[in-house]
């Protein structure tokens, strides 16, 4: 008999291509996000990860296939660049934000996030001050304050120290216990490891492989291994 899944999905990508000029970047990508797990999507440079980032939050339109998004899903996306008012203060680039989506400025909740990533000293000063890791934390709270029900966080820890990296850790834990899906990309192996329930791995634009993470640590010693294995070696 045919297994069902009862989890509810947020997004279900369908046997998605897109094409950027001559270059045909993903091939017949299919998978789901569900409400709240952490999702990582991994696979090596170039292989389309933030192409599909991309089509899912709908800044590229796929050629064929389908990406069926939760009726109302509101999503939100930390780019692999930070996308800053670099003249302007960390609360400014916040006030901008909050008058973007047109919310309400929820003192509390920016002196919470900010004070978790250790961000609440930088924020009088202008982001072009900031170091790489300061400006990731501000892009991440930025990404946070519209409460969006998916957050794709695409290489958020680049640049972070090891405690950074673990107050994020913590926060995007904290995002799934509130229901909140999280797709993220991540070159660190290990932090994926700690830090999702599932993974997709993606290469030359197609899906060779979606598990549970503890379920592929039964199998391999370490998600790395199964990486090598796979991208290197290229065994499925
Ligand atoms: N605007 C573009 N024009 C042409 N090719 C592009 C464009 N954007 C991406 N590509 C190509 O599409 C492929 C996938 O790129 P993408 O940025 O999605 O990879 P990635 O998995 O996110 O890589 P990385 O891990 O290095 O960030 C690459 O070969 C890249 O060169």
């Amino acid at each position: 008999m045919e297994k069902r899944d009862f989890r509810i999905k947020a997004v279900a990508i369908r046997k998605a291509n897109k094409r950027i000029g001559e270059k045909h970047i993903l091939k017949n990508v299919s998978f789901d996000i569900f409400m709240d797990e952490i999702l990582a999507l991994i696979g090596p440079n170039g292989a389309g990860k933030t192409t599909t980032i991309r089509c899912i939050s709908g800044i590229y339109k796929i050629d064929s296939g389908d990406v069926e998004k939760n009726h109302n899903l509101r999503i939100s996306v930390m780019s692999e660049k930070d996308f800053l008012w670099e003249g302007d203060s960390g609360y400014k680039n916040i006030e901008r934000v909050y008058r973007y989506f047109e919310g309400k400025l929820s003192k509390e909740k920016i002196n919470h996030y900010s004070e978790k990533l250790g961000l609440k000293e930088f924020l009088e000063k202008k982001v072009h001050t900031y170091s790489k890791g300061t400006k990731r934390k501000l892009s991440f709270l930025l990404a946070l304050l519209p409460d969006p029900d998916l957050l794709i966080l695409d290489e958020p820890m680049s640049g972070l120290d090891p405690i950074s990296r673990i107050n994020m850790r913590e926060m995007i834990k904290e995002l799934k216990k509130m229901g909140k899906s999280v797709l993220i990309t991540s070159h660190d192996l290990a932090e994926v490891e700690k830090l999702a329930d599932r993974f997709v791995l993606i290469k030359d634009g197609k899906i060779l492989a979606d598990d549970l993470i503890w379920d592929i640590l039964s199998k391999y010693q370490t998600l790395e291994q199964l990486f090598i294995d796979m991208v290197k070696e290229g065994k499925s």
